[in-house]
This record gives C-alpha cells, structure tokens and sequence, in this order.
C-alpha cells in the first residue's frame, strides 16, 4: 500500500479509537455494585464485645432489608460500637487474601438509617487488605478507609464519594506505618462495615439498611488515557519504523538504478570507442582506413616521413591461389609489418594491396633505412602456400606541402620503385 495512504488510514484509524474509547468512557461503560439483602451474603453484627467490649449487636433479614439490632453497654472500653458487616474475602476462590477491587468505582450510594433515634451518626468504612504492610490473619491490619456522617439529613440516602474517605487517624498510628501507605486504597477491600458513629450513647438503637449501591466505570480515566497514549505512541513507533525501512529500500533501489545506468554508461563507452575505432580502421588488416590516417597529418609535427608499400604483383596470388588466400597474405603482411616499426609509427590500408606506413619524428635517411629493412623482412619472410612476395617503397619527408601532396610525392616514388624493376625503395627528392 502506498506510503501517505497507510499513513492517513492510520490516522483516521487511531482518531476513531480516541473517539470512540472517551465517548464510552464517560457515556456508556457505568457500573454499579449493588448488596442488599437476599443476593449478598457474608453479612454479619459485630460489636465491640470482640475488643473487650460489652454491647450487643444483631442483624436480621426483614422486608427486604438489614435490621441491625444494637445494644450499646458502657464499658472498660472507651468507644463502644455496632456494625454491620459484608465480608468480600468469604467469597469462592477468594481465599488467599484476595478481596474485591472497587477502585473504579467513584461513589457509594447508602441507603440506611437509625429508625429510633434522630441525630446520631454512621461511620462507612471500608477494609483494605495489602500484603505490603497487613497480614491475613490479622484483620487489625486492614486499612480502615471511611467516612462518618449523619444519615437522617438525606432520607433517599446519602451519595459518599470514594474520594472523600479517608483513611483512620489512630489505625495509621496503631500500626505505625511509613507515610506512603497512609493513603486510601480500594484494589483490594476485604470488608464493608456500617457502624455506629463514634459519639454514640448507651442505649438501644435499631438501624436499616435497604442497599449499598457503587457507582463508576469498568476503567479508571487514567487507564484510559494510558491505553490511548500507548496506542498513540506505539503506532507512531511502528510507523517510523515502516517509514525508515522504506526509505532504506528506496535508497537501494536508487543506489542499484545507479549502479546499473553506471554499467550501461561504461558499456555505450566502450561500444562508442569499438566503432570510432572501426570506423577508422580496415576491418580486414585492422591497419588504419584513410580516414584514420588523416588524422595523424593534423598533427603539428616538425619532421614527418612516410612510405608507401605495394606487394608486387599480387594480382597473381589471388589468380594463382585465390581471393581467400589472397586475404590472408594481406593481413600477413600487415602484421609483420606492424611488428618491426616503431609503435609511434602509423600503419594504414591506402586501398587494394596498398599500405602507407607514417614514420613520426623520423628523418628521410632513417625512414630509407627502415623500409630496406622492412622490404628484406617481406622478401624473406615464410608466407603460406610457401609463396614468394617481394615489395615496392616510395618514401618521403615532409616538406613545406599539404598533406595531399606530400603523399602524390612518395605515391610518385613508389611508382618509380616499380617502373625500375619492383622489390626496392625509392627515395622521393625532398621539397623544401
Ligand atoms: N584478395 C584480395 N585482393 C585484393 C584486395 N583488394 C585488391 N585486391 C587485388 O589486388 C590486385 C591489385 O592488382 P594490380 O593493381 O594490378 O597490381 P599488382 O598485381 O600488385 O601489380 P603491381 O602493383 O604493378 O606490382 C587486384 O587483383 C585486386 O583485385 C583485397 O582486399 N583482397
């Protein structure tokens, strides 16, 4: 898929996520938790009989709601108390000190009340159990989290934030603990207790509870915005990643584009120069053409000689012999005389059986000289077909001419060298 197309539906994507997650958070995914009587269990009276007290307290099941029966007896111990009591840790699989998590939810609804008397308080708690600090068997060390306030002041029962409980004063005290675990925590609450306020008299007192409701969110607000920013995050990761790994490809696939137009560059040049070459060279001998040699009197060059060859008589060899030998003796005949100039020397094919051999920096004499040597060498050279081949030279330096006619002077030689009998060399007078 392309780049910027994955790219935009990525977007789109993670913006519809965003969406879609806050719209749920804060309009569909409630959740509440309801104990009343008849679906929860675990519900029990405590009085303060348990820490050397002697009130009494009972709880019953009438009308669909909790009675909680007290009795409050003063005594050697100084705050005397009933409750009732809704046990989490009871529950099936929740033995190994494993209570229930209401940390997401934000409020309690508690709908209870004293039913004899006007004015007296209610404490809600709620008992959190960390292993960090409290041990199981000690029900003393769960944190006490909770609130006292008056219940008779809202008769449809009161909304207590979850926020506003806080954790007990003396507990924090009793159990001398570092100031990190003096906060509220709620992941793991064991127990919920109602309970008579803190300022209560002696006396009789009958309380109702109809339900307990919590109200939240299946996810805290934190949650969700740590699951958007990991999703933001994580995707951005990812795409840069895809994004680098693409431009590495690119990058390789431009650098092995290049790589080849460099070897087809290499490639023309070599074939560009292979036909220069042949359109300068005799594709037979692969002596130079005429258009090869021009070239070489371009050339500023002080002293110049040259000399013109012509095996004698070859007509003969190709009616003799044939056209194919005839070949192969002219391309013989190029390379042995290749072979003995000098390599600054210039060998061309003038036409037919015609050679023009240009000797740069080279004098008259030792061009003279240099063409003996080469006409013995072709006398006494081994040719196929044993066939004995001798040649004509005309030679000349240049003199104050055009380059036509300096090569009419040594063509004018070589017509001299075969007029006077074939198989010599002849000097053209130098034209000064
Ligand atoms: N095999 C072959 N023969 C060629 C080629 N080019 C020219 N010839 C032949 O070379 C011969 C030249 O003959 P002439 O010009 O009469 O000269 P010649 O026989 O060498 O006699 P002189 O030069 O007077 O000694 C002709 O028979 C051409 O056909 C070629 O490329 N291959």
């Amino acid at each position: 898929m392309e780049h910027r197309k994955l790219y935009s539906i990525t977007l789109v994507l993670l913006l519809v996520i965003t969406f879609v997650a806050i719209f749920l958070q804060f309009f569909l995914l409630e959740r509440t938790l309801v104990l009343r009587p008849g679906d929860t269990k675990y519900v029990s009276a405590i009085s303060d009989q348990s820490n050397g007290g002697s009130s009494v307290a009972r709880v019953i099941e009438k009308d669909g709601k909790w009675l909680l029966a007290c009795h409050i007896i003063a005594s050697e111990y100084s705050w005397p108390f009933c409750e009732i009591s809704i046990g989490f840790f009871q529950a099936p699989g929740s033995q190994k000190g494993e209570g229930i998590d209401l940390s997401t939810f934000s409020s309690v609804h508690v709908k209870a009340r004293y039913l004899n008397k006007g004015h007296e308080s209610l404490r809600f708690q709620l008992r959190n159990f960390n292993p960090a600090y409290g041990r199981l068997d000690d029900p003393g060390t769960w944190k006490y989290v909770g609130i006292e306030y008056w219940p008779q002041r809202s008769p449809e029962g009161n909304d207590i934030p979850l926020k506003s409980l806080q954790v007990a004063t003396w507990w924090i005290v009793e159990q001398k603990l570092p100031i990190k675990y003096a906060v509220p925590e709620f992941d793991n609450v064991m127990m919920l207790e109602l309970a008579t306020g803190n300022n209560i008299q002696p006396g009789e007192y009958l309380i109702e509870v109809e339900y307990i409701q919590f109200n939240g969110k299946y996810f805290t607000n934190s949650q969700i915005l740590l699951f958007l920013i990991s999703l933001w995050v994580s995707s951005a990761a990812c795409f840069l990643f895809y994004s680098l790994r693409l431009s590495y490809k690119q990058l390789s696939e431009t650098e092995k584009r290049a790589e080849d137009l460099r070897q087809l560059n290499q490639l023309l040049n070599v074939k560009t120069k292979e036909l220069k070459n042949q359109a300068e060279r005799d594709p037979l001998t692969g002596a130079l053409n005429r258009a090869g040699i021009e070239k070489i009197f371009t050339k500023e060059l002080e002293v110049l000689s040259l000399m013109f060859i012509d095996i004698d008589h070859f007509k003969s060899i190709n009616d003799n012999y044939g056209h194919a030998v005839g070949d192969e003796i002219l391309k013989e005949f190029s390379k042995l005389i290749s072979q003995n100039c000098r390599f600054t020397d210039f060998l061309a094919r003038w036409g037919g059986e015609e050679f023009l051999l240009v000797c740069p920096n080279t004098s008259l004499s030792d061009a003279y000289e240099l063409a003996q040597a080469l006409r013995r060498l072709i006398r006494d050279h081994q040719w196929t077909n044993n066939i004995r081949l001798t040649s004509s030279f005309g030679v000349a330096q240049l003199g104050d001419e055009s380059p036509t006619a300096f090569i009419e002077r040594a063509d004018k030689a070589l017509y001299d060298a075969k007029v006077r009998g074939r198989d010599q060399v002849v000097l053209s007078k130098s034209q000064t």
